[in-house]
């Protein structure tokens, strides 16, 4: 979905009034995590609640790791998701089975973005690039990563508030995505902070504007 401007996720969404709070600072999407091992965890029916609260215009990103395409597609059906984003093991017909059903978050981390990028991805398949332990915080190089950073693609790993302007004026991703620095701990989130990195993805994307030949008081 290109928009012209810098997409926001807030991962990592564990109750109804931390989704609505996202949807009031201006978030595009929230995520809801089923992978069993994230302390992340949501159940499929609080899911479905916050999917149907949050309003169409926020997206729903159910978030995956290692599962099979049937039990994606069930939890996705059930919690009434708009996309859902994947991590680990995923082969490339399973994707493009996914993506028959959902856009779909193909995540990698840099050390396997080559692969990736030699086998051509399905429609509807969008790359996202984290750490190689998803969840951790842990921020990538992103001067590294420039000359590689595929067009399109969206960028998770260690971003807040505190840096996600940055991120964005080095890589100038589709999306960014965040977790661990939104949190008061791990599942519930620190509303300011929150804000702050919608606001602070915003006037990133207004800083790149500005600096645009021919923008006005260029
Ligand atoms: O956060 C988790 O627990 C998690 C578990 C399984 C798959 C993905 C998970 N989170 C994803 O991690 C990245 C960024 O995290 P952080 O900001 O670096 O803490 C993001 O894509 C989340 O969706």
């Amino acid at each position: 979905m290109p928009s012209g401007r810098t997409l926001v996720k807030i991962c990592g969404t564990t109750t109804l009034g931390d989704a609505l709070n996202a949807a009031e600072a201006g978030a595009d999407a929230v995520g809801l995590i089923f992978a069993p091992v994230s302390k992340r965890l949501v159940a499929p029916a609080l899911a479905r609640e916050i999917s149907l609260s949050v309003g169409p215009g926020v997206g729903r990103v159910g978030v995956f790791l290692n599962q099979s395409v049937a039990e994606v597609l069930q939890l996705a059906d059930a919690a009434r998701v708009s996309a859902v984003q994947v991590h680990g093991e995923f082969s490339g017909p399973e994707l493009a089975e996914l993506a028959g059903f959902y856009p779909v978050l193909r995540v990698v981390s840099p050390q396997t973005l080559t692969y990736h990028f030699e086998a051509p991805l399905p429609p509807h398949v969008t790359l996202m690039l984290d750490a190689p332990q998803p969840g951790s915080g842990q921020p990538l190089d992103w001067a590294a990563l420039a000359p590689h950073f595929p067009a399109g693609g969206w960028l998770a790993g260690g971003l807040g508030p505190h840096n996600v302007a940055q991120a964005i004026s080095a890589l100038h991703p589709a999306g960014v995505d965040a977790v661990s620095a939104l949190e008061q701990w791990p599942g519930i989130k620190d509303p300011a902070r929150v804000w702050a990195f919608v606001a602070a993805a915003q006037q990133a994307d207004a800083r790149l504007d500005a600096a645009k030949p021919g923008a006005v008081g260029c």
